[in-house]
């Protein structure tokens, strides 16, 4: 069997004096989706905050590539792409300038790869509008656009399927399966109801903690 991409062991964390989960152990191995569910409230951005690395009110272990996250931060952070539950578009830049931005520090990428990723979202045509102009649906697909250029092993997307209508949601839940027959392995919190053959899944909330 391959080696995890991602390991937590113990994980604990508390709000505001809440414990939110202990005993939080997974793996996230290569050629996998793995859906968090849950109620509100009951953790999923938090912990998907936590494995992205932009959360450290937590106790446990993580494991990248089965040595300590902490020593090996940044191929942590090189292979491993976050999109959070608000788009994070900058309303004044254009889609194309809100992919370079996003792509900033990672790699250089075209113009031309940008357009024909957002063109890939259906966004063919609004490529130099001001994403202030766009709907919510079609802000949250400059974001989306992303996946299309990724080249990081392991996706880290949280509530991607907000604002996304049908045709969207289907083209979502092709990525995420491509980049699991890739080799690659996607962590996604959703409310959507999220059906991929031979996903698992982490449940976070009132019966406690479960990995299937
Ligand atoms: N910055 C913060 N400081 C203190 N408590 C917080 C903070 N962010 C979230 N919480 C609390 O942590 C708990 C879990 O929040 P979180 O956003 O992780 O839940 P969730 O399962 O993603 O919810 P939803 O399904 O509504 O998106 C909530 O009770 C929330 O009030």
């Amino acid at each position: 069997m391959s080696e995890p991409l991602l390991q937590a062991i113990d994980l604990e964390c508390e709000r505001d004096e809440r414990l939110l989960f202990q005993n939080l152990s997974f793996s996230i191995l290569p050629g996998t989706v793995t859906r968090v569910e849950g109620p509100n409230g009951t953790g999923k951005t938090t912990l998907l905050r936590i494995l992205a690395g932009l959360n450290d009110a937590w106790s446990g272990q993580l494991l990248w590539c089965g040595e300590p996250r902490a020593r090996q931060r940044e191929s942590f952070l090189r292979n491993t792409l976050y999109i959070g539950h608000r788009p994070g578009i900058k309303p004044l830049l254009t889609p194309v300038e809100n992919l370079k931005a996003l792509m900033a520090g990672r790699r250089e990428v075209s113009d031309e790869v940008l357009v024909q990723a957002l063109a890939g979202t259906g966004l063919a045509g609004f490529e130099n509008v001001p994403c202030r102009n766009l709907s919510a649906g079609q802000q949250r697909r400059v974001a989306l656009a992303r996946l299309l250029i990724a080249d990081e092993p392991l996706w880290l997307l949280d509530e991607v399927f907000t604002a996304i209508d049908a045709d969207g949601v289907r083209a979502i839940e092709s990525m995420l399966q491509q980049r699991a027959a890739e080799g690659g392995a996607v962590l996604v919190t959703t409310h959507h109801e999220l059906q991929l053959p031979g996903m698992k899944s982490i449940t976070l909330g009132a019966g406690g903690v479960h990995e299937c």
